[in-house]
């Protein structure tokens, strides 16, 4: 009976502080003026202007106007500054816990769930589309997502958001960039596209594998016969290069003499995918031997090549490296990989390099391994699936 009372009281006092404590679109209204994201004008301040809020299942999101003299971008600079703070003093019961409150039920547990879901950070996810959007995600994005293959056609699996599962179609956007620092996903990345459409597209699909870090990355896959090179050295990967380039005027030349723009519209099926793993192993901007560099200037010139009209003639290609600068992804090849997969890189400058100016959520990203910024028309932070070297194998003996 005491314990009860004693409980009951607990919740009272909950209450109570509630009614002086704060909701977060209270807060995010202080926070935006603690971290400057107002305007003065002639002595007047010009603050966001709240337009809306609506609840989802797992977030709310809170609508604003930007005042005059702000853009998106000073808010996306402040969105840790915002999280953080948001976050600070998330552990207050609040009016809609209490609203869920049994009276009948077992109070010491409900406090106790209470308490353990005030424990879990909230997220905060930024867009801008004339209006600026903050959600406010109540759960964190999973730090783990299992491989499973449900994709199709030319379909690769890219990740989960927070609220879906996306999708990278080759078909629409025919190359990728794929950043990160060392030992956060890349070649598990790779490993979960040339699964994919190994089981999806036995027949039609190919793959030419440079994997300039000793090799080992592929070698799992060397039986299939979709694999048609692995190479491991700059010399056999130009030669390989060069017979990609002249197949490549082939199916040009068949192209042309039968008026097809491309090889949808020719009907022919099949594609071929160069991946490269890792990119500055193969950058001439960074060779010092001569020799070295000469054979490097002549593999860029195909990747370019592949890059700029390889995808009308079926060819694919997925550019992988760990160190993003300038020197190193050549600027015509990130031009035409219209797709970029980035995992957590260094710097704000190593993320504008791969995703833009002025995109530097690369570098914020946590410490958590296959958690990366996908971006195209659109851009997305996903979990990346985690695929077993077991599950690996029983693909590559089913397509032998
Ligand atoms: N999507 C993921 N989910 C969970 N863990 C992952 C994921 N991707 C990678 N990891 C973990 O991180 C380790 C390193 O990943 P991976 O080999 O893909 O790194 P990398 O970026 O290719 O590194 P490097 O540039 O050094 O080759 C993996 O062995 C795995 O344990």
């Amino acid at each position: 009976m005491l314990v009860e009372v004693l409980v009951g009281g607990a919740v009272w006092a909950g209450a109570e502080a509630m009614k002086r404590g704060v909701t977060d679109k209270q807060k995010l209204d202080r926070i935006f003026r603690k971290c400057g994201l107002y305007v003065k004008y002639k002595g007047k301040e010009d603050t966001p202007k709240f337009i809306r809020s609506n609840q989802k299942e797992s977030y709310t999101e809170y609508v604003y106007r930007i005042p005059e003299g702000l853009g998106f971008r000073d808010f996306e600079k402040k969105r840790e500054v915002i999280e953080d703070s948001l976050n600070s003093s998330n552990n207050q019961i609040s009016l809609s816990d209490l609203k869920k409150f049994d009276i009948k039920g077992d109070y010491k547990k409900q406090i106790n769930d209470i308490k353990k879901s005030k424990r879990q950070q909230k997220e905060v996810v930024m867009s801008y589309d004339k209006l600026l959007t903050v959600k406010v995600f109540n759960q964190p994005l999973t730090d783990y997502f299992t491989y499973s293959n449900n994709c199709k056609g030319w379909n690769v699996p890219i990740g989960v958001t927070r609220t879906k599962f996306i999708k990278h179609d080759f078909e629409k956007i025919m190359h990728m960039v794929v950043a990160g620092t060392t030992r956060y996903g890349k070649s598990i990345f790779l490993k979960n596209v040339i699964t994919t459409l190994l089981i999806n597209q036995p027949k039609n699909v190919s793959f030419t594998l440079i994997d300039l870090k000793g090799g080992l990355t592929f070698n799992r896959y060397s039986q299939c016969p979709q694999i048609q090179n692995i190479t491991s050295e700059p010399e056999d990967s130009l030669e390989v290069l060069q017979i990609i380039s002249s197949q490549m005027d082939e199916v040009m030349e068949y192209l042309k003499q039968n008026n097809y723009e491309n090889v949808q519209e020719a009907k022919i099926p099949n594609r071929h995918f160069i991946i490269i793993d890792e990119g500055a192993e193969l950058a001439p901007g960074i060779e010092k031997d001569k020799d070295l560099k000469d054979i490097k200037n002549k593999c860029e010139v195909i990747l370019s090549r592949i890059a700029r009209i390889g995808g009308a003639l079926g060819y694919r290609l997925i550019y992988a490296t760990q160190t993003p600068y300038s020197e190193v992804l050549n600027h015509n090849i990130k031009q035409n990989c219209d797709a970029k997969l980035c995992f957590k890189l260094q710097t704000d400058k190593a993320s504008e390099v791969v995703l833009g100016e002025g995109i530097t959520d690369a570098h914020h990203l946590p410490f958590i391994k296959g958690r990366g910024v996908y971006l195209t028309d659109r851009k997305h932070i996903v979990q990346t699936p985690m695929i077993e070297n077991d599950y690996i194998e029983g693909v590559v003996k089913s397509v032998q």
